[in-house]
């Protein structure tokens, strides 16, 4: 089983979510994409966090592929960094590929979070590209620091069964949308 774990705030959710989702799923050949709907994410400011309830709602109202599930392991398990939800999961499930999904917005400023370089050795990782981050995220440390482990998009579907650490970007058509613009939009209403 090849599992793609899709950690975000979704604050809210939005197609640029489904849209990174559907482009792991098919690029990499996952049999399932786990939204991970975070308790709060360790970097963000938690006064702008919507309610978990409500975030895991949105997510759910768009993940609706049979590929897709929406959970709140994080907040069952009490984690909040990914160094210790990936732990967590792979101790729980020995037997699963799992591969950790992000923007490239992440990448950019992969090298802040917790642990980071154990995270590259724990699963593979797919980047995806997000407008915005292009060039910080192909010149971020984490890149640079994983430049030999980097496999070439063309080989995406490999990934899930190479051992870490190993990653690869995939360039798709973009997609703009933002929880940050959502939310302006919203106060501004
Ligand atoms: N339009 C998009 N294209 C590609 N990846 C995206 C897109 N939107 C979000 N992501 C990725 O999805 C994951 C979860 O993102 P998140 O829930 O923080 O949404 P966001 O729009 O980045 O929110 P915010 O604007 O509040 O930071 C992150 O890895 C992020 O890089
Ligand atoms: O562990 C960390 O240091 C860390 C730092 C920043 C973000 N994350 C995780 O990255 C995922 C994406 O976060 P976000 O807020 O960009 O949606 C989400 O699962 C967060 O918990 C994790």
């Amino acid at each position: 089983m090849k599992v793609g774990l899709f950690g975000g705030s979704f604050n809210p959710a939005h197609d640029g979510h489904l849209h990174l989702a559907e482009t792991a799923l098919n690029r990499l050949g996952l049999d399932r994409v786990v939204w991970l709907v975070s308790p709060q994410n360790p970097l963000k400011d938690s006064a702008h966090t919507a309610p978990l309830a409500e975030r895991m709602a949105g997510a759910r109202a768009l993940a609706t592929g049979p590929e897709m599930v929406v959970s709140d392991f994080e907040t069952r398990v009490g984690t909040t960094w990914t160094v210790d939800t990936l732990r967590a999961l792979q101790t729980r499930h020995p037997g699963v590929r799992f591969v950790w999904l992000m923007g490239s917005d992440n990448m950019a400023g992969f090298h802040r979070w917790r642990g980071w370089t154990d995270i590259m050795r724990a699963v593979p990782v797919a980047v995806i590209a997000r407008p915005g981050s292009l060039l910080e995220s192909r010149t971020s440390p984490a890149a640079a620091r994983f430049a030999s482990f980097r496999v070439p998009q063309e080989r995406a579907r490999m990934l899930p069964s190479m051992p870490a650490p190993a990653w690869t970007y995939l360039t798709a058509p973009l997609n703009a949308k933002s929880s940050t613009a959502i939310r302006a939009g919203r106060a501004g209403a």
